[in-house]
């Protein structure tokens, strides 16, 4: 089902965009997986997590996500965006395994398309994006926080970011690498990648996958300090200015979007790959027992 359907099917009687994010907006109440709050008169919003326990990204959250990003684009007083987890712990403990096994091809292709949509919205966003990163921070997390323009950690060693993909016995596609590669650079990349590294703060500030990291109580106070900073530059310069450097990036998931859903369906389908991930899962299970 195409993204568009898919939030219309989340608000049965909707007709159009329009129409479903005026619903949105109303039914804010039953919107349980993403919290924005604007403050009007700095022009910055801030776009919560609030999908427990974890914050995955189920295909609900990364619709509410898509959607609610769309509204902040078409919101002109709105220039910058913080993203953040309402629970600290976890900022997001990235895709949600359970729509990538024991599901049917229809699933995994409906789930993917929304994965990549999601991506390209983030990556392309003409607002000022900041991560305040407050929990664990793996894989889609790690995603996420990537395309953001800057990315503020707390410093808590218990927070961990990265993409670690291959521990799974999974593979990060080509556009997940891409942004890693324009994160951290080539080499950087080749090591953490490979070994699927999750970075402890002051390792994260010395790779360079996050920007700064201060203390926990701090974060949200620093990050809106880097949002200043960013704001003082005339919004036609920068956006111009972040979509020259994003484009290549960009172009080159545009151009093989359909391709790579089947790449996706097909490799997670795999008998092997399943057992990997159920394997997963109950070893995530038994940690908490
Ligand atoms: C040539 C190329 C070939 C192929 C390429 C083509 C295609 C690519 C194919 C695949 C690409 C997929 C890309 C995948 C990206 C991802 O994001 S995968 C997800 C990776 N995430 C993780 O590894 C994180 C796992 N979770 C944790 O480490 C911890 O949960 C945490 C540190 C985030 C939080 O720890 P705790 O607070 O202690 O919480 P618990 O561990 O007890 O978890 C509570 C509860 O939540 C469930 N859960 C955790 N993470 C997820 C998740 N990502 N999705 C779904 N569910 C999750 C966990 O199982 C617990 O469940 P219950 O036991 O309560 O039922």
């Amino acid at each position: 089902m195409a993204l568009a359907s898919r939030a219309r099917a989340l608000l049965p009687g909707a007709r159009s965009w329009g129409a479903v994010l005026a619903r949105v907006t109303a039914q804010r109440a039953m919107s349980h997986r993403v919290v924005v709050e604007t403050d009007a008169a700095a022009g910055v919003a801030v776009m919560k997590f609030r999908n427990p326990p974890v914050n995955s990204l189920s295909l609900e959250m990364v619709t509410e996500l898509v959607i609610n990003l769309e509204k902040l684009e078409n919101d002109k007083t709105v220039r910058g965006l913080i993203f953040t987890s309402e629970s600290p712990g976890v900022f997001s403990s990235g895709l949600n395994l359970l729509d990538m096994y024991g599901r049917n091809p229809a699933h995994y292709a409906e789930y993917w398309k929304a994965v990549q949509e999601l991506w390209l919205r983030l990556y392309q966003c003409p607002m000022v994006t900041v991560a305040t990163i407050n929990g664990a921070c793996p894989a889609g997390g790690c995603l996420i926080s990537m395309t953001c323009d800057y990315r503020v950690m707390a410093d808590n060693p218990k927070y961990t970011i990265g993409l670690n993909e291959t521990q799974l016995g999974i593979v990060a596609p080509f556009w997940f690498k891409d942004t890693l590669v324009n994160t951290i650079g080539y080499r950087a990349s080749e090591i953490s990648l490979q070994l699927g590294l999750l970075y402890p703060p002051a390792e994260a500030l010395r790779v360079g996958i996050v920007d700064k990291v201060v203390p926990e109580d701090q974060v949200h106070s620093a990050a809106l300090a880097v949002m200043a900073q960013w704001l003082a530059i005339p919004d036609h310069a920068r956006q111009l200015t972040k979509a020259m450097l994003r484009k290549p990036t960009v172009d080159n998931l545009v151009r093989q979007r359909d391709a790579d859903i089947q790449q996706f369906v097909s490799f997670i389908s795999r008998d092997s790959i399943q057992k990997g991930l159920q394997m997963y899962l109950q070893m995530l299970k038994q940690k908490k027992a």
